[in-house]
């Protein structure tokens, strides 16, 4: 069962916030994770497709079907929210059972289903337990449970891992990775955290700005970003002003670099885009390889964190190199020509 937003947009009332043309398709039993900064629209994307709010234009589907106009209750979508929304007074399994109540499902068969989903989560021997005696993973393995006992047509997950500690976060992506497999059904799971993004989701979305700014695999979104935003937005990046100087040159201030330049034109103004983990000392001669000196040098356990300053320009690296060293190389695979802003 697949979702898809077609040309969706809507504003809050009274002011100009909101989200804006968001074209969007979730395959079925895909998981497509949604990153942006704080205030760029995730929760909105999700409120829509969850029946919260109604767009101004456009449509939203699942399985096919437009949902645009119907309520909530009526869109049979499993929802993970932040803070769990559990019932305090209720077993874990009568708070799985819940939606099922809701759907007039008889106390013993709802019983029955709702422990067979928490065994699903792992948590068998957990069903009589109150939530405030379970750990938040726990907690949150219920909410899981919860969402998906009534067969839901999608699973909307809204940062269902920021209140666990940074630990617990990790080992909860491989149970939503597996739950969700399990399930099959199209996901949309939203996050602040990249890295949860980029090792989640079988495609992720960068929103900027309540726009979809990249829609991509995690790895093609991270060494192929876009833009300059999506790049800067999606881990750390090296980001320099560049001129192209001749096929195959780019002018840095006064570095010559060997790139690939296709699809530019000598002259062109560009984004010079490298990761920091794939710049590393050198020996003295070589391509791309500039002499030059350590400004900053943090350690940072496993690497090691080096400002390295090159004729003015300053040359961000991650290495594992624990000897000191005066020259670089960039390996011109490595840098990524992006238009300039
Ligand atoms: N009810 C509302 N009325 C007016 N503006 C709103 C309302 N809810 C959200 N906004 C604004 O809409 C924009 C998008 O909000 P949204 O909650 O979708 O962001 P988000 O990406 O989920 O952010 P966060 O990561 O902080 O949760 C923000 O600028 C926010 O202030």
């Amino acid at each position: 069962m697949s979702i898809e937003f077609r040309a969706v947009s809507y504003t809050y009332p009274g002011t100009r916030i909101g989200v804006s043309d968001i074209d969007l398709a979730i395959a079925d039993g895909e998981l497509l994770a949604i990153i942006g900064a704080s205030g760029s629209g995730k929760s909105t994307l999700l409120k829509l497709l969850a029946g919260f709010l109604v767009p101004d234009s456009g449509r939203i589907l699942v399985d096919g079907k437009d949902v645009t106009g119907l309520k909530p209750e009526d869109r049979q979508l499993g929802i993970v929210f932040q803070n769990y929304a559990l019932f305090p007074h209720m077993s874990a399994a009568q708070n799985v059972a819940y939606p099922l109540k809701m759907r007039g499902i008889g106390r013993p068969q709802r019983l029955e289903q709702a422990r067979a989903a928490l065994v699903r989560v792992g948590l068998g021997d957990f069903t009589e337990r109150r939530p405030a005696t379970l750990s938040g993973g726990q907690q949150q393995r219920v909410a899981l449970a919860r969402s998906l006992v009534f067969s839901p047509r999608a699973l909307l997950l809204d940062e269902p891992l920021s209140a666990l500690d940074a630990a617990l976060r990790v080992g909860m992506r491989d149970e939503i990775l597996k739950v969700q497999r399990q399930a099959d059904i199209a996901t949309l799971h939203v996050t602040h955290d990249q890295e949860e993004a980029l090792s989640l989701g079988d495609r992720v979305a960068v929103i900027a700005g309540g726009r979809i700014a990249q829609v991509a695999p995690p790895r093609e979104l991270y060494e192929r970003p876009a833009t300059r935003a999506v790049a800067a937005f999606v881990g750390e990046a090296n980001l320099w002003q560049g001129r192209i100087a001749a096929p195959g040159r780019v002018a840095l201030a006064n570095l010559d670099l060997a790139a690939d330049t296709e699809g530019f034109a000598p002259g062109d103004v560009v984004t010079v885009m490298v990761r920091p983990e794939r710049i590393g000392p050198a020996p003295a001669s070589g391509i791309n390889v500039f002499t030059g000196a350590v400004a900053t040098d943090r350690y940072l356990g496993p690497t090691r964190r080096v400002d390295f300053a090159v004729d003015g320009v300053n040359v961000r690296l991650h290495t594992h190199v624990r000897e000191a060293f005066s020259a670089i190389s960039i390996p011109p695979d490595a840098i990524r020509l992006l238009p300039a802003d």
